[in-house]
């Protein structure tokens, strides 16, 4: 049974193994040493800073950017302890002058250990150039491999019984007498005592299943301490380097003797003090292997002066019987230190019986204990179990599962973890789930545990009600009250950008309604380090980070599944999907929706095109859920330059007919050409009205049950109100948010104010009849001192959209929208109100600023003023139209056209160009406007590994094709926007 699973799995990690070369070679051979440093996976033009002999007699090279500056930092890169990696030196182009392992490395060094080379001592020059390339990894392979033939030919010793169980041939079986515990940690709740107590008492195995944030660490914590007091030896792994220094770090607090074998990738104290190296260096043995590796640098220091090669060969020789003595007085010190530890921590694959555990007797450990065990390849988790009659294993499996390349591996169950395929099998009777959990506001956590975990989870107290408002010097804004927002970019037209790859996927307009909000949350004190950004698409995570890094260096933006494993105060979503077929690509995996919105501790912020991701079941209902308990808002809210799709002239103009108005909509604006330069269908007059978020024919597929009727009925109301007398409707303070959003979109189309009053429960909407035309801002301005003033705004901040000049005069359909804006305002203020003296309730139907004008930000030197003289009441109105006048003109330096309808804006640089700047490359953006189209087709990398899987590796004689068809097509582009700017010209 073992033998044969074994075998079929060892087929799979070989389909994976080929996958994963073709996939570097394809990298390496089509893509350029500065391309490749983009990515992060080479380093280029370092020089060797200095160099000693290590652990093993091995060579420790520390690396620096080569710059004349010493404090140069190195670029973004993903290399980790641990990386195999091929140094090279400039010149040289396919063979590596050696391989090393990365050691440690920080934000301006990386040091790599290097065994010896083959011509028997590496010798590098500190005036030459090097270069580091991060290579595919064949220790991780072989150990794997080796692992797997291990089980295979198992025959007799410590793991028999627990293979048997693992692979189903015996029951798991109980301890009998169990005696009551004294917990180390008392403050553990019931679901963690139960699986204290539970793993203690299995003989071959229990599984701890713990959901987001539900003290699964807390929990292997205890049962760790629990075991060390029995007298059991302990073997602790987890599949990374960070999860196992997590627990380190946890452990370093009790008193046990706890030893980590490897490489941490964090550098803390506490973690480094346990690490073999630092314990050998406090050993006895210490003083002399210290002197030994001394002798060896300064014999190595003398080979390179060597005359003659008779001389350095006596030295190579000299150095070689030195190693020899080094390693057996480390193997000692280190056999010693191994066997006085308690618990020893490590990685699955750090496991190996090809590193220090050899050092140790076969029956050594009574326990294995392997942590984030669902992430783990269940070969790795072989590499540990095959020591130990005993396994605790703890993870979640309704989160991401281990990354794999092949696809065909995966689907054949290389992706299927040790734990889930032991839960599918043994059910309920080897597993304890932890219930209450300690990060998400119940809002949040209710979603997950109703989906995911059976309903079972509740939220501890001291987190079931926190929102953003309750961190210190946050205020109580629209914003930081609700723990769940769902910005709803449905019939908006912000389509995802068409790329012919099929795993990159972007969406510039989600980018810019993740800025806005960001804006909002930091306006109200939330600081940066509090939120993350989080799509599932690494092409949006590079577009989020273009656009919103500079000016939030501490703002977190990451994959879904870069972000596994992590939490933050407020956590936005943007699923970056939004097309007419509705497809939903890979957002369709449960669990990466679930690892996405379990992140969020106190808020989380879904954008999304809610017609597109309803087509999927799953999404639809979470979709739902924000509907019901969330606040819904509409990206019409937020961007002013939209043009909702299904708003077609005719369909307008036959429904306002009905309605006998006689407000006549302005020229139809059209969709700039330049804005969305490829985005699927840019011409939304083909879109039949009834195709998008048109509230009274919205398709059946994306409504919950009884919202097509309440869309109807209030048509219906709509409708009479028009053609009575009334001037004003009130609708009941029942309404759902989502049934006011569709009041407020309806209300829209049909010209009409609408404007909600009131608070909480008592919150209802009202629409009225507009006024004849008003003038434009300057005498709608504030009526009171309360009304949020344009931000002053740091100059050097971009502008994330020009403003509007007009009140609602402008008649072009989107100018009501700011309605919305202002019914926030207005609730806003009476919220302050009632907060200062219980009084009366705002009226409705204002006319005024709107949500953008507070985002906006004038070119910067109106606003600049406004701040430095500080701002009297009178000027504001002025100040107002001076920014907004700024704003409207043209951002090409010295050009005075305005751009008030006929400008455009460039996503490059989000400023508003006139028609004869609008281009990129005449303003200045033409670089970036290529790189974004690059960017498009290029394939996603190991920039942040993990983040969705690749369709299939193309062969590099394809992707060279590709690269020129790139090209091919970037001068056409080219071509065609010089060749417009001409004919405008003429
Ligand atoms: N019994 C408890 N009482 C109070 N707080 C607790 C308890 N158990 C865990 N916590 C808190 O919950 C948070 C998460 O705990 P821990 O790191 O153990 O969770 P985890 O489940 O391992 O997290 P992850 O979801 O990242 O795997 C920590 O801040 C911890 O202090
Ligand atoms: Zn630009
Ligand atoms: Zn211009």
């Amino acid at each position: 049974m073992a033998a044969e699973a074994a075998e079929r799995h060892l087929e799979l990690l070989r389909e994976e193994r080929e996958a994963e070369l073709a996939e570097s070679r394809a990298w390496q051979e089509s893509i350029s040493l500065k391309e490749l440093q983009r990515r992060g996976v080479c380093l280029l033009k370092l020089q060797a800073a200095s160099q000693r002999t290590g652990l093993y007699g091995r060579l420790l090279v520390t690396f620096q950017p080569r710059k004349y500056d010493s404090d140069a930092e190195l670029p973004y890169n993903s290399f980790g302890p641990g990386d195999i990696v091929g140094l090279y030196d400039s010149a040289g182009h396919n063979n590596p002058l050696s391989t090393g392992i990365v050691t440690r490395i920080t934000s301006k060094a990386v040091t790599v250990a290097f065994e010896e080379s083959r011509d028997g001592m590496l010798s590098l020059d500190r005036e030459c150039s090097y270069r580091l390339l991060k290579l595919a990894n064949d220790v991780t392979y072989n150990r794997l491999k080796k692992a797997l033939n291990a089980l295979k030919q198992y025959h007799s010793g410590p793991a028999s019984n627990l293979i048997d169980v693992l692979f189903f041939s015996s029951d798991p079986s109980t301890f009998n007498e169990t005696k009551p515990l004294k917990l180390y940690n008392d403050s553990l709740d019931a679901s963690q005592r139960e699986a204290v107590s539970f793993s203690l008492a299995q003989r071959e195995l229990a599984i701890v299943h713990g959901p987001p944030g539900t003290g699964k660490t807390t929990t292997l914590v205890e049962i760790i301490l629990q075991a060390v007091q029995q007298g059991l030896k302990v073997l602790c792994c987890a599949p990374s380097n960070v999860a196992v220094d997590n627990l380190v770090e946890r452990l370093a607090g009790y008193k046990a003797r706890i030893l980590r074998l490897g490489h941490p990738a964090r550098l803390l104290e506490p973690i480094q003090h346990h690490s073999l190296d630092a314990v050998l260096a406090r050993g006895d043995n210490a003083q002399i292997v210290a002197d030994i590796r001394k002798d060896i640098d300064q014999v190595f220091a003398k080979t390179k002066k060597a005359q003659d090669k008779g001389e350095r060969n006596h030295f190579l020789s000299e150095i070689k019987s030195l190693r020899k003595e080094l390693k057996e007085r480390e193997e000692t010190a280190m056999a010693a230190a191994l066997t006085h530890a308690s618990v020893v921590l490590a990685t699955n694959t750090g496991a190996s019986s090809d590193g220090p555990l050899k050092l140790l007797p076969e029956n050594h450990f009574d326990l294995v204990v392997i942590d984030e065990c669902a992430q783990a390849l269940e070969a790795s988790c072989w590499i540990p179990l095959l020591k130990s009659p005993r396994c605790i294993l703890a993870g979640d499996h309704k989160q991401l599962p281990p990354t794999i390349i092949s696809h065909k591996a995966a689907a054949k169950g290389l992706s299927l973890s040790l734990m889930e395929r032991l839960i599918k099998r043994h059910g309920e009777k080897v597993v304890k789930m932890l219930t209450v959990q300690y990060r998400m506001h119940q809002a949040i956590m209710q979603w997950a545990s109703l989906e995911m975990y059976g309903g079972q989870l509740t939220a501890h107290p001291s987190v079931a009600q926190h929102l953003l408002k309750d961190l210190p010097g946050v205020t109580s804004t629209e914003e930081t009250t609700i723990p769940l927002l769902l910005v709803d970019t449905a019939g908006c037209g912000l389509f995802e950008l068409e790329v012919e790859d099929e795993q990159s996927k972007g969406n510039p307009g989600e980018v810019q309604l993740a800025g806005l909000h960001i804006q909002a949350l930091v306006e109200a004190g939330v600081k940066a380090k509090d939120i993350a950004v989080v799509a599932p698409y690494n092409l949006q995570v590079d577009m989020l980070r273009e656009h919103l890094c500079h000016r939030y260096p501490e703002l977190e933006i990451k994959s879904v599944d870069g972000f596994q494993g992590r939490e933050k105060e407020a956590v936005i979503l943007s699923f970056v999907r939004s097309n007419r077929k509705g497809e939903v690509g890979f957002l369709a995996e449960d669990r990466r929706i679930n690892v996405a919105v379990t992140r969020a501790r106190r808020h989380v912020a879904i954008i999304c095109d809610t017609r597109t991701v309803s087509n999927q079941a799953f999404l639809k209902r979470l979709v739902d859920y924000f509907s019901q308990h969330g606040e819904v808002r509409t990206a019409f809210e937020y961007l002013d330059d939209l043009v909702p799709e299904n708003y077609t002239q005719e369909g307008r103009s036959e429904r306002q007919q009905g309605a006998k108005l006689s407000a006549a909509p302005g020229p139809k604006p059209q969709l700039p050409p330049g804005r969305k330069p490829k985005a699927a269908g840019t011409k939304p007059t083909c879109q039949k009205p009834e195709a998008r978020f048109c509230p009274n024919t919205s398709g059946p597929e994306r409504e919950s049950p009884g919202t097509k009727d309440s869309a109807s009925r209030f048509k219906a109301m709509l409708v009479a109100f028009l053609e009575s007398s009334e001037m004003r409707l009130d609708f009941p303070p029942s309404l759902s948010s989502h049934d006011r959003m569709l009041v407020h979109l309806m209300a829209e189309e049909y010209g009409l104010q609408h404007v909600s009053t009131g608070e909480g429960r008592d919150r209802y909407i009202s629409v009225c009849k507009k006024e004849p035309a008003k003038p434009s801002l300057p005498a709608a301005a504030p009526p009171s001192k309360q009304l949020p003033l344009p931000q002053p705004q740091h100059p050097s901040r971009e502008t994330p959209v020009p403003p509007e000049p007009g009140g609602s005069s402008k008649g072009s359909g989107k100018v009501d929208l700011k309605s919305l804006h202002l019914e926030r305002v207005q609730r806003e203020k009476a919220r302050q109100e009632e907060a200062t003296r219980k009084a009366q309730e705002p009226r409705a139907c204002l006319q005024g600023s709107s949500r953008k004008k507070d985002k906006c930000e004038a070119k910067g030197k109106a606003a600049a003023k406004s701040r430095a003289d500080g701002v009297a009441e009178e000027d504001i109105d002025a100040l107002i139209s001076a920014a907004i006048k700024a704003d409207n003109t043209c951002g090409f330096p010295c050009c005075k056209a305005s751009v008030t309808t006929l400008g455009q804006l460039c996503l490059h640089c989000n400023r508003r160009y006139c028609l004869s700047h609008h281009i990129p490359e005449v303003h200045g953006c033409g670089e970036k406007a290529k790189a974004q189209a690059r960017q498009r087709i290029s394939r996603e990398g190991v920039l942040y590994p993990g983040s969705g899987s690749k369709d299939k590796s193309l062969d590099p004689a394809k992707r060279a094709q590709l690269q020129r068809r790139l090209d091919k097509k970037l001068s056409e582009l080219t071509g065609q926007r010089k060749g417009k700017k001409k004919d405008k010209e003429k």
